[in-house]
């Protein structure tokens, strides 16, 4: 058999190369866990059974091996793993995502845990391959886990972790940043500049919406939608409206208190009322954020109907998930309502958006990039590795997935804990308050 095996330059910072006593860089035909090391030109592209998954390898003397569907940033993670005799596997293949026979490949005969990404399908094919390949450990790269079918895990015996808390600021600040935007025109303005349209100031150009004293409307008011408000109401002085199956009661008193100190400082304070039904939120608020989880009751939760009781120039924000909108009817709403803009992060059909919205003025659109600031994004690498970690050392499973920090702290080892398995009580996993 002939073989390639490579040194390649690590793109970790030099004080951590030594740890790492060699770096493979293979390529593995699909449907074989420890494959023959073959060329790139060696595999025929006509024959799918063979297309190759390139792979990085880090300690490949280690015990369990991990795999990673995706390069994550930062190399924390990667050296939480190792050191506690892990050998990562990355799979570093130019395929944005990747198929469930890719992953099936990348799985193999011997897997012990998996860290995989929102974009993959993770169902009973998948998570019964990695039992049968002796894995009892999975992690989405996420704090979303409606790509996971957790009961066929269940089944399958594998704990499923995500990534809460470490993405509540910044994926709120993004939702901040569309409502700014949409509000004041921002990204119409720049594309009007850019073409070099602009020949002097004219007291119609691009006059948008003010936000001090309307009303934001929440939508799903849990860690993000949370934030997201806090951000709206101190920011801004606007009141707040919500729909959300549980009282958000840290929300509602903090708004109760900042009223009294604007109160206390002669402004206008600010207000909350907590909505009966979604309907009222839409019917009453300015500026809609949607954050709740995608599941039965919230697909198409904005639909045609929904949109047509909001007000005609109402501002839509949508960081969930994509199919929380019916955005076909969303593109139909919004041609016919030229005031009424909406600022997206997420679509129906990702990556690939609705026929027409890309040509409408009053749409904003960016590629699912809520959670990408560094800290957030190197963050979630660290839990979704502490996840996978945990469970394959039998660590107990923390009950309090919202408390992050000592995780993250990189100045010391993080506890043996599992931040954050969906599935930890029906799997009857062990739980510690650390
Ligand atoms: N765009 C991005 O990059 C990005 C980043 C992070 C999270 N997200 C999405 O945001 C979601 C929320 O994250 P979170 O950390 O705030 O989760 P969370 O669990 O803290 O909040 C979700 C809230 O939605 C509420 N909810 C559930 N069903 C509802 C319904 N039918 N109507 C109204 N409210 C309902 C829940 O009660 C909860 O309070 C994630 O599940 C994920 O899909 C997207
Ligand atoms: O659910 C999530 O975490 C996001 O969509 C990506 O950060």
């Amino acid at each position: 058999m002939h073989t390639v095996r490579r040194r390649i330059i690590p793109t970790i910072n030099s004080s951590s190369i030594f740890l790492y006593k060699s770096i493979e860089r293979r390529l593995f035909p699909q449907g074989s866990s420890s494959p023959p090391i073959l060329q790139k030109e060696q595999i025929s592209s006509a024959d799918k059974m063979a297309k190759p998954i390139s792979i990085e390898v880090w300690n490949p003397s280690g015990k369990y091996r991990v795999v990673s569907t995706k390069p994550m940033p930062g190399t924390r993670w990667i050296r939480l793993l190792s050191d506690q005799d892990c050998r990562v596997e990355i799979c570093t293949d130019k395929k944005t995502i990747l198929s469930v026979e890719d992953i099936l490949a990348l799985i193999g005969d011997k897997c012990d845990g998996v860290i995989g990404q929102l974009t993959e399908d993770w169902g009973e094919v998948l998570f019964s391959a990695l039992r049968r390949a002796g894995g009892t450990a999975f992690s989405n790269m996420a704090v979303g886990y409606n790509n996971v079918d957790v009961d066929a895990a269940t089944k399958c015996g594998v704990a499923v972790g995500n990534t809460p808390g470490v993405l509540t600021e910044t994926t709120a600040e993004l939702a901040a940043s569309l409502s700014l935007a949409a509000a004041r025109r921002i990204v119409e303005a720049d594309e009007f500049m850019r073409a070099g349209l602009y020949d002097g100031w004219l007291p119609h150009l691009f006059v948008g919406n003010l936000l001090k004293g309307q009303t934001v409307g929440v939508i799903g008011a849990g860690r993000i939608g949370s934030a997201y408000a806090r951000m709206m109401i101190e920011g801004f002085k606007m009141n707040l409206i919500y729909y959300d199956l549980y009282q958000a009661t840290r929300l509602e008193k903090f708004v109760t208190a900042y009223g009294q100190f604007l109160k206390a400082n002669g402004e206008q304070p600010v207000s909350w009322k907590r909505a009966a039904t979604m309907e009222d939120v839409l019917r009453e608020a300015d500026v809609i954020s949607l954050h709740p989880i995608l599941d039965k009751t919230t697909y198409h939760l904005i639909n045609k109907e929904s949109l047509s009781i909001m007000k005609k120039d109402a501002i839509l924000v949508n960081c969930s998930r994509g199919p929380v909108i019916d955005e076909a009817a969303l593109v139909e709403h919004l041609k016919v309502n030229p005031m009424f803009r909406v600022g997206l992060d997420v679509f129906e059909d990702e990556p690939y958006m609705k026929p027409g919205l890309a040509e409408l003025k009053n749409a904003i659109v960016v590629p699912h990039i809520a959670s990408a600031s560094k800290w957030t994004r190197e963050g979630m690498a660290t839990l979704a590795a502490l996840n996978v970690l945990g469970k394959i050392k039998g660590y107990p499973v923390s009950t309090d997935p919202n408390q992050v920090e000592p995780f993250l702290d990189e100045k010391s080892s993080p506890p043996a804990v599992c931040p954050s398995i969906v599935n930890a009580k029906q799997l009857g996993l062990p739980s510690s308050k650390f």
